[in-house]
């Protein structure tokens, strides 16, 4: 069925993408784009380091690789390996679809202090501070030069790390008002623009969030530089504006840029950036044939068939592709191989190939195993790298119908200001607000069966303080940005760890304290125990005693005691 929709690839593409889509189609939407927690292992590799060097902008800064018969040296520290060559371009505009060889391995110190050192130009560090960005986080110093390079990447790191800004400010080096003006770059003046970079979310919430924080770095002259065309929203104003405003940067659902683009009202082919927001949603099945179009459609120029140097002829994208999540299951390193060219792995501080990126085993949680060590995060592996390691995890045991009541008990024991609470079937959201209401909680519904302008007023309301709990299901689980959230409950439990790594995610942004508290029937403890396991926290069992957090069970006094 996948082969039949996609006539136009080659027959190495189609094997290359039909295996993940068999995979997805073969399973259920819930666990189709999940695997364990264990996937999220680093697997460390002993060869030598990718050196500062190889990536240092300021060694090679300014629109380095394209139209320059120019060579992208990366190195390890102990064969200097030479990784790769660019070849000429016949445009300035694009980069090359060359022949980048797989970086070996590489490790390197990306601890930047500040933004100036990641080689952006001056228009665009003035505006950070301006804005008062300062210092770049781990994963910024590490995307911000990878991707500078021109390299293929998948960033990988926990939530809230800035992963937004880690490939937002290396678009805007190289796209719009604020980019890096090389001496012989004739400006576009009086030509017409086209679409530079494409940036794909899974949802409306998550796109609008993307273009206010491209809007805020180009500043009120400029927003127009940048257009949303998420979903819900009505169509032919969209494609008006994409005509009138001729955007350089369009931020999208899956499922409105792939119609927009079949009508012909957008033109993509030209595209410089493929950026894919939480791809390891952007895989569900859900998305699979707008997914397709996109991919194949989005900076693909006609004749860009090559040669590989001992193969069959093969299509290339011509275009950078960037994918970014905090949690990166198999089908998304699959993926990357298959619609990139020789993508690396970003984390923080670390650039390394997709070799020595975790392989993921799909997990499930809905059956009690006695075996523990195999879906185990704990024997002797890193700490995993999706969850800030400031958030705090508990679990407190309660009935279904006192869930609201312990939820309450929760927020004033831990005086939190700022709660989302998951729950799995959205028609049950209605009655949590209405429970919580009666015990006089601020609390209003979000999810995707509401209009988006009661969808829009709830969230500004809750991000402006104005409502104290937000009931929602996995519509809010990823992506959202909301600093002031310092609790997360989970009314029901998610149906895995990476489901349970976002939701947790939205509290403990940059830095800050959070705590995820997941609610649970005495025969679902289980299920918290092996998502322990495969995150490789501790979430200790917990009760609410007279406005106080206390935690319960043997194991978990002995933690204390220990804490
Ligand atoms: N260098 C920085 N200095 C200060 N604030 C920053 C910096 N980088 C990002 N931020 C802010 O940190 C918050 C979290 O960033 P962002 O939403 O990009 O995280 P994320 O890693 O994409 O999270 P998630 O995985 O949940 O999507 C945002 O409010 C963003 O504006």
């Amino acid at each position: 069925m996948v082969l039949l929709k996609m006539p136009m690839l080659s027959s190495t593409r189609l094997l290359l993408l039909s295996s993940p889509c068999q995979k997805l189609s073969s399973l259920s939407k819930a666990a189709c784009f999940h695997g364990s927690g264990q996937l999220l292992r680093h697997v460390e590799s002993n060869q030598g380091p990718l050196t500062l060097a190889s990536l240092d902008p300021k060694i090679d800064t300014g629109k380095t690789n394209r139209g320059k018969n120019n060579k992208i040296k990366l190195e390890t520290s102990s064969t200097k390996e030479k990784m790769g060559e660019v070849q000429p371009l016949s445009s300035n505009k694009f980069k090359s679809v060359a022949t980048r060889k797989p970086l070996e391995s590489g490790l390197g110190p990306f601890n930047a202090k500040s933004f100036s050192e990641l080689g952006l130009p001056t228009l665009l560090l003035e505006r950070l501070e301006d804005e008062g960005f300062k210092v770049p986080t781990d994963v910024q110093a590490a995307a911000i030069p990878t991707i500078l390079k021109n390299h293929d990447v998948v960033i990988q790191s926990y939530t809230g790390s800035g992963k937004t800004l880690a490939y937002l400010l290396p678009i805007l080096s190289e796209v719009g008002p604020l980019r890096r003006k090389s001496p012989d770059c004739k400006d576009e003046q009086g030509k017409k623009m086209e679409i530079e970079a494409v940036i794909i979310a899974p949802s409306r919430e998550l796109g609008m969030q993307i273009v206010r924080e491209f809007e805020k770095l180009l500043g009120p002259s400029d927003k127009k530089v940048v257009q949303q065309l998420v979903g819900g929203a009505n169509r032919s104003r969209q494609e008006e504006a994409l005509k009138k405003n001729k955007p350089a940067i369009v931020v999208g659902t899956p499922g409105r840029i792939a119609e927009i683009s079949a009508a012909g009202k957008l033109h993509t082919h030209n595209c410089r950036f493929l950026v894919l927001d939480e791809v390891d949603e952007l895989l569900s099945f859900n998305f699979r044939e707008d997914m397709h179009r996109i991919l194949e459609h989005v900076g693909r120029r006609s004749g860009m068939d090559v040669r590989e140097p001992k193969g069959p002829t093969v299509r290339r994208a011509e275009r950078q592709t960037i994918l970014v999540s905090a949690t990166v299951p198999f089908s998304v390193i699959r993926a990357a191989r298959s619609w990139g060219n020789y993508p690396l792995l970003v984390q923080a501080e670390k650039v390394t190939t997709l070799d020595s990126a975790p392989i993921s085993e799909p997990v499930n949680l809905s059956k009690p195993s006695l075996t523990s060590s195999k879906t185990s995060n704990l024997q002797g592996q890193p700490a995993v790298t999706s969850l800030p390691p400031s958030l705090k995890h508990y679990y407190c045991v309660t009935k279904l119908q006192h869930k609201i009541d312990t939820m309450r008990r929760c927020i004033h024991a831990l005086d939190a200001k700022s709660v989302i609470a998951f729950m799995n079937n959205t028609k049950q959201l209605k009655d949590a607000v209405f429970k919580l209401e009666a015990r006089g909680i601020d609390a209003a519904e979000l999810h995707g069966a509401l209009g988006k302008l009661v969808r829009s007023t709830t969230l500004k309301k809750f991000k402006n303080g104005d409502l104290r709990v937000l009931v929602t299901n996995e519509l809010s689980a990823r992506g959202l940005d909301v600093a002031e959230c310092d609790l997360v409950v989970n009314l029901d439990l998610p149906t895995d760890s990476i489901h349970y790594a976002h939701r947790a995610g939205r509290t403990g942004r940059l830095g800050r304290k959070g705590t995820v508290v997941s609610m649970c029937e005495e025969p679902e403890v289980f299920v918290v125990k092996k998502l322990q396991k495969q995150l490789g926290v501790q979430i200790p069992a917990c009760d609410f005693v007279e406005g106080k957090l206390v935690m319960t069970g043997e194991e978990e006094r002995t933690l204390e005691r220990i804490r």
